[in-house]
Order: structure tokens, then C-alpha cells, then sequence
């Protein structure tokens, strides 16, 4: 990717806010960093993956999961510590080149989380980063425990963009996703996973009873029938899930130029219902199928910048300068 002069920095970050370049200082209050209180680029600037999925749980799960898969390995007595635990929104982990972030529910907090972590790229002077979405969804016409890569995200009315009231007016952006990436993710599911692995488009919706043509919420007030109307008009659309994030996390990756891919785990298919029935055990595993497609991805990335041969390790290694100790943990509590 071309590199885009910034002032005295150049980032990939494309249509980057010039204000931002001007500021000597600044607060990435929900992640509880800053530009002035941080030496971001010490911190971050071996980061080439960014994973973000729902829940703090999930992305800690998730960080322990990529530190055995990469060979990561703390230096002893370190603990994997939460890096934004003082801003009491999201939780953040570091693993050698790989962030476990976790965005909450919904599009307007992924796409707070999404300026952050761009911004955050920015000053820690990340080149090329790959952002993820490892998530759950419901599948239409899909079972519980299959994966679904999104192609491209669409809105509640099957628009292909997100549209955002900026000053008074509305913000068309597409909710467009990397193909090549998204194709090299499904590459790597194998016939003896026990998914099937789907690509389509997403809704995403900005609720998860009405607004996903529930009849279990609050309020219903539209038969079954019409459920099952208008699922069957998205589903000959080629719309194969549902979720809460895709489109502006789709749109806010496709705007800053970063390749971005979502993988959700489907956690029931909506022909059949709208309750989770699974038990939690059983949703506990399905949420790792993403996870285990994504590691798997990022593996084989280290290993081919590492050379053939030679495993993630090395590199893994000599990218890893900074360890989350007890000591940067007091860091960011100082930042609050
Ligand atoms: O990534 P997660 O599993 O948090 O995303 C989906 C979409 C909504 O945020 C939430 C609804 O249950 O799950
Ligand atoms: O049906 C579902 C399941 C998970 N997440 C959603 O948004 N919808």
C-alpha cells in the first residue's frame, strides 16, 4: 500500500483527519491511552493484527488462545494484563503483534472503538495492519456452529452502505470488506473442522429482537408470517446472517484504507427460531471457531514474513520489544 505523507509521519491510514496530525496530544479516552501520556509507538508499533469480538471475555480467551498458537511467550513472572481496564469500556490485551480488543454492542460502540484503535495505529506508526471482527450471529438458512465471512455488510433495509448523520447531514460510507482476505480466511477451513464455512452478505442491525424480525422481544407487532417474509426476501438477496457490527466496522476499515475481515460463528439458524437455545457450554466452543480460523490465518502470516521453515518464533520475538508488565499496567492506570 502507498504510503501517505503526514507531516514529519507517514501512515497507510487513508483520509486520515488532519487535525489529528496537528494535535502535540491525544486522548484515546475510551481505550484510557494517550499520545502525550503514552509512548504509543513503543507500545504498538510492532502490532500487525488487531482482533476485536464483543465481550472483554471473548478477546481475553482469545489473547491466551493466539499466545500458545504463535509460540508467544511472556517473559517470566508477566502477566497478560488488561490495557484499558481503566477506562471501564473496552479491554484490551497484547500478545507480541496481535491486539485482542473487545467492542462492546452494536455499531455506535465499534465505530468508537474503530476511531481509537485507527488513531491509535496512526500514532504508534503501524503500517498495514489487518483488522478482524471474530463475532456471533444468526444464520439464515445456517445452523448453530457454522462460520459465516462476510463479503459485504449491509443495513436493516438492505442498503450496502452506512449512513451516518454528520453536521446536519447524512454520511454515505460502503460497507465494503478486503476479498482477497476474506478468501484466504475460507481457504484455510479444512473439511475436517467441525464447521461448514459460508460467505455472503451481513446484516447488521441496529437491534436484536425487532430490529432482526424477532417475535420474542418486548414488542411484536407483525405476525410470524411477516417474519418469515421478509427473511426468505433477504435470504434470495444473498443476506446469509445477522449480527450488530459488521457494517461499521466494514465501513470505517473500508474508509481508512485497512483490510478488514468479520467471521461470526452462528449461534442458531433463524428459520428455525429466535431464542438461543444452545447450551452454554456449547456456545462457549462455537465462539472459538473464529478465533481458531483467525489464528490460524495470523500464523501463517508470521511464519511466511519469518521465512520458511524457521516458525513464528523468531520473529514473533524480535517483534515483541515491549512485554505488559506490572509496571506499564500502573502506566495506563495513571492515564485514567
Ligand atoms: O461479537 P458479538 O457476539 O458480541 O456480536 C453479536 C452482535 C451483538 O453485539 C450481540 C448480540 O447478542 O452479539
Ligand atoms: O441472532 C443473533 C445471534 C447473535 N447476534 C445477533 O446479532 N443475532
Amino acid at each position: 500500500m502507498e504510503l501517505v505523507s503526514c507531516g514529519d509521519e507517514e501512515t497507510t491510514i487513508t483520509r486520515l483527519n488532519p487535525h489529528v496530525r496537528e494535535m502535540t496530544s491525544d486522548i484515546l479516552y475510551h481505550l484510557a491511552l494517550g499520545s502525550g501520556s503514552h509512548d504509543l509507538h513503543a507500545m504498538f508499533g510492532d502490532v500487525k493484527f488487531v482482533c476485536m469480538g464483543g465481550t472483554p471475555r471473548r478477546m481475553e480467551q482469545f489473547a491466551h488462545f493466539i499466545m500458545k498458537e504463535i509460540g508467544y511467550q511472556l517473559p517470566t513472572g508477566a502477566q497478560l494484563l488488561d490495557i484499558s481496564l481503566h477506562s471501564y469500556r473496552y479491554s484490551m490485551f497484547k500478545v507480541g503483534p496481535v491486539l485482542s480488543v473487545s467492542h462492546g454492542m452494536g455499531m455506535p460502540s465499534v465505530g468508537i472503538l474503530l476511531h481509537e484503535m485507527i488513531k491509535l495505529m496512526y500514532h504508534a506508526r503501524v503500517k498495514n495492519p489487518t483488522f478482524f471482527r471474530l463475532g456471533t450471529c444468526g444464520g439464515i438458512g445456517i445452523d448453530g456452529g457454522n462460520l459465516v465471512i462476510t463479503e459485504s455488510a449491509v443495513d436493516g433495509l438492505m442498503n450496502p452502505y452506512l449512513e451516518q448523520a454528520i453536521l446536519g447531514e447524512i454520511q454515505k460510507r460502503p460497507g465494503l470488506l478486503d476479498p482477497e482476505l476474506a478468501a484466504e480466511l475460507k481457504a484455510l477451513s479444512t473439511p475436517e473442522d467441525p464447521w461448514q464455512i459460508y460467505s455472503g452478505k451481513t446484516m447488521c442491525t441496529t437491534d436484536f429482537y425487532e430490529g432482526q424480525g424477532r417475535l420474542d422481544g418486548a414488542f411484536c407487532d407483525y405476525t410470524e408470517e411477516d417474519k418469515f417474509d421478509f427473511l426468505r426476501k433477504i435470504h434470495a438477496e444473498g443476506i446469509i446472517n445477522m449480527e450488530m457490527e459488521s457494517l461499521m466496522f466494514a465501513a470505517l476499515c473500508h474508509h481508512a484504507g485497512i483490510r478488514g475481515a468479520v467471521i461470526c460463528v452462528t449461534l442458531l439458524n433463524r428459520m428455525k427460531g429466535d431464542q438461543v437455545t444452545a447450551e452454554k457450554s456449547q456456545q462457549m466452543e462455537w465462539q472459538e471457531y473464529p478465533q481458531r480460523l483467525v489464528a490460524r490465518y495470523i500464523r501463517q502470516q508470521l511464519e511466511a514474513a519469518d521465512g520458511v521453515g524457521s516458525g513464528a518464533g523468531g520473529l514473533i520475538r524480535s517483534l515483541s520489544q515491549l512485554h505488559l508488565t506490572r509496571q506499564t499496567s500502573e502506566q495506563f492506570a495513571s492515564s485514567e
